[in-house]
C-alpha cells in the first residue's frame, strides 16, 4: 500500500543527513496520499543510515497507526495538524538544523534581508509565540501543531512554506515531501545568511517591498496570497 509515496518520504528523510540538516535521529519527513487521508512518516529514533522502506510508518489522519510494526515519529501529532489545517500542503519536514535552530531559541522571526529569501518566503519568516505550561504539559506535539495554525492566520501556507518553532526549530511544508526538505535547506541557509548580516550590520533593515515583490512574483506568479510582510 503507498509503495510510491513511501519511496518518495524515505529518501526525503534520507535527503536530511545529506544535507546536513540533522544530528542523530533529529528531525523527520511525511507525505500524505489526500486521496486515501493516509500519511507515511519516518518512524520514531530510527537512525537514517539504518532506515528501509518497511520501517515507515503510515497514520491515519487521526494520529491512528494503519501499517507498520514501528512507532510514529514523536512529532506526528504536529504533521497531522499541518495536513488538517493546510489542505493544499502533502509534504512536512521537521529538523533541528543549526542556524533555523539558532533563530528558534532566541525567539526571533528571520527578516528578508536578501533576494535569496525572497524567491521563496514573502516577507518574515514568522515565529510563534510562546507556549503555557498547560500545553507543554499537555499534547505538546498536538498543541505545537496548532500555535503553527495560529501563527498562520494572516499567511497562505503555500506562499510562506516554513515556520519557526520557538525554542524548538523549524517546521517547513510544500506540494511534496521532496519540496519541503527543498523548503528546509533554503530556510537554513536564510537563516545562516540573516544571522551573518546582523553580525556585519547590526539594525539592518529588511529589503524593499519592491525588491520583495520583485523576486517573489517573478517565481509564485502575481495571484500568489500574500500576508504580512
Ligand atoms: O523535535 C524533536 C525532539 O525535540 C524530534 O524531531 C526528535 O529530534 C526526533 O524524534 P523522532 O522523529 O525520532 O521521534
Amino acid at each position: 500500500m503507498l509503495e510510491s509515496l513511501k519511496e518518495e518520504v524515505l529518501q526525503a528523510n534520507l535527503e536530511l543527513p545529506k544535507k546536513g540538516l540533522v544530528t542523530y535521529t533529529w528531525g523527520n519527513v511525511s507525505g500524505i496520499d489526500r486521496s486515501k487521508g493516509l500519511i507515511v512518516i519516518k518512524p520514531s529514533g530510527v537512525p537514517y543510515d539504518e532506515m528501509t522502506i518497511n520501517d515507515l510508518v503510515v497514520i491515519d489522519l487521526k494520529g491512528n497507526i494503519v501499517e507498520g510494526h514501528l512507532n510514529p515519529s514523536s512529532d506526528a501529532p504536529t504533521h497531522v495538524v499541518l495536513y488538517d489545517k493546510f489542505p493544499d500542503i502533502c509534504g512536512v519536514v521537521h529538523n533541528h538544523s543549526s542556524w533555523a535552530t539558532t533563530w528558534a531559541q532566541a525567539g526571533r522571526r528571520i527578516p528578508a534581508l536578501g533576494t535569496t529569501h525572497a524567491d521563496y518566503f514573502y516577507g518574515y519568516i514568522p515565529v510563534t509565540r510562546e507556549m503555557n505550561s498547560d500545553e507543554i504539559q499537555g499534547q505538546y506535539e498536538e498543541q505545537t501543531g496548532k500555535v503553527i495554525v495560529e501563527t498562520f492566520k494572516e499567511y497562505n501556507p503555500m506562499d510562506m512554506p516554513g515556520v519557526i518553532v520557538r525554542n524548538h526549530g523549524p517546521f517547513t511544508w510544500g506540494k511534496n515531501a521532496s519540496e519541503a526538505v527543498h523548503n528546509a535547506v533554503v530556510l537554513e541557509e536564510i537563516a545562516k545568511m540573516a544571522y551573518h548580516a546582523y553580525q556585519l550590520t547590526p539594525g539592518l533593515e529588511p529589503i524593499s517591498d519592491v525588491l520583495l515583490d520583485k523576486h517573489f512574483f517573478r517565481k509564485h506568479g502575481k495571484d500568489a496570497y500574500y500576508g504580512q510582510k
